[in-house]
């Protein structure tokens, strides 16, 4: 390779490069050989079940806690032994712990001062971080007269105000409510963007994960087992651990022959290029479409309808095989104890490994 190659390599180098990173409590494996690279200005989400190790991963790279193999790199540089306030991380965790004696604008303008930023420096920075994060004008406030949403607002330009090259954030919407969370989560995407920060954040909410990554990481039992951009994952989960982890109960046995699955819900067409033999196949709720009874398809009694917003979520029960869940239109949805007939809508059928 020449120079000038090895060089471009160099410079597309990820920012974040996790390498086998492996951590042990005891007889537990918190982290068993983790490997992810992040580039610069992406935002990773990892995503997981209580316990699958998404806390041990960042606080891995943070450098709160120590590993028991692999490394850690930033920018290239192993960061073994290099303590956590010198990683030029941003940190957000859940109980994002602001200082309640000091004001909005003590609390930004922390990590400048600590850094030695110059009074002026520093409250300048400090408008324009609240500005940023929606809150003009708050810096004079106390903490204590702050509501959840906006405690968070300021953990967020407090963790972002010393410019850090990584900032990590830990379920940072994670008590707050629902509506707020998808408003603030469209907002971060939105911030993240124009500052071009690189984030790696971990979250059990899919929902959040989807909206803010441009890749996540699904782990289970200390392992990555699922990675990709959320349309990919979305797609194609892969397995059923993270089809289910994502919401997706319609899941069956199939045994497939040239291109169709035959299941208990009856024949389903399975992509091209599905190896022939036994395999477990997801239909998405989306693919369930309901007709008449003596349609072809399973013959079916409507259990439970819940009104989702935007359409209807839909419980059935078929003669054979679990239950299905269908999405209906508001007008079309049946009633509890209607009899219904269902077919699926090929593209919705995933085949699992
Ligand atoms: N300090 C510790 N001592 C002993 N075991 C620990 C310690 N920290 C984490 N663990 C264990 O390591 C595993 C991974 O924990 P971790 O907190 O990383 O999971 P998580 O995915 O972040 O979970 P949650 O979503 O509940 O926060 C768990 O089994 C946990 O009990």
């Amino acid at each position: 390779m020449t120079d000038a190659l090895a060089g471009g390599a160099a410079m597309t180098e990820a920012l974040l490069r996790v390498d086998a990173a492996t951590v042990r409590f005891g007889a537990r494996t918190a982290l068993d050989a983790v490997s992810l690279d992040t580039a610069a200005h992406q935002i990773v989400c990892v995503l997981g079940p209580s316990g699958s190790g998404k806390s041990t991963l960042l606080r891995a790279v943070a450098g709160l806690q120590a590993l028991d193999g692999g490394r850690v790199l930033l920018d290239g540089a192993d960061q073994a032994g290099v303590p956590a306030h010198r990683r030029g991380i941003g940190l957000m965790f859940q109980d994002h712990q602001l200082f309640p004696q000091r004001d909005v604008g003590g609390n930004v303008a922390f990590g400048p001062r600590m850094h030695g930023m110059p009074r002026a420096a520093r409250d300048r920075r400090t408008a324009e971080l609240l500005d940023l994060v929606g809150l003009p004008g708050a810096a004079a406030r106390p903490v204590a007269t702050l509501s959840g949403g906006e405690q968070q607002r300021v953990a967020l330009a407090r963790a972002l105000a010393p410019e850090p090259r990584l900032l990590m954030l830990d379920e940072p919407l994670g008590q707050l409510d629902r509506s707020l969370r998808e408003r603030l989560v469209v907002e971060l995407r939105r911030l993240f963007g124009q500052l071009g920060t690189t984030v790696l954040a971990v979250t059990h909410d899919q929902g959040e994960a989807f909206a803010l990554a441009d890749r996540v990481v699904v782990m289970r039992d200390g392992r990555i087992v699922r990675s990709g951009t959320p349309l990919e994952v979305w797609q194609r989960p892969g397995s059923e651990f993270v089809a289910r982890f994502l919401g997706f109960d319609n899941i069956t046995d199939a045994a497939v022959s040239g291109g169709v699955a035959v299941t208990a819900w009856g024949k389903l067409p399975v992509p091209d290029g599905t190896p022939d033999g036994g395999h477990r196949v997801l239909v998405r709720p989306s693919g369930v479409r309901l007709g008449p009874l003596d349609g072809g398809g399973p013959r079916c009694e409507v259990v439970a309808r819940t009104f989702r917003g935007g359409h209807v979520g839909v419980v059935l029960r078929p003669e054979q095989g679990p239950a299905l869940e269908a999405e209906c239109a508001l007008r079309e949805a049946p009633e509890i104890g209607e009899r219904v007939g269902a077919s699926f809508a090929p593209e919705d059928v995933v085949v699992l490994a």
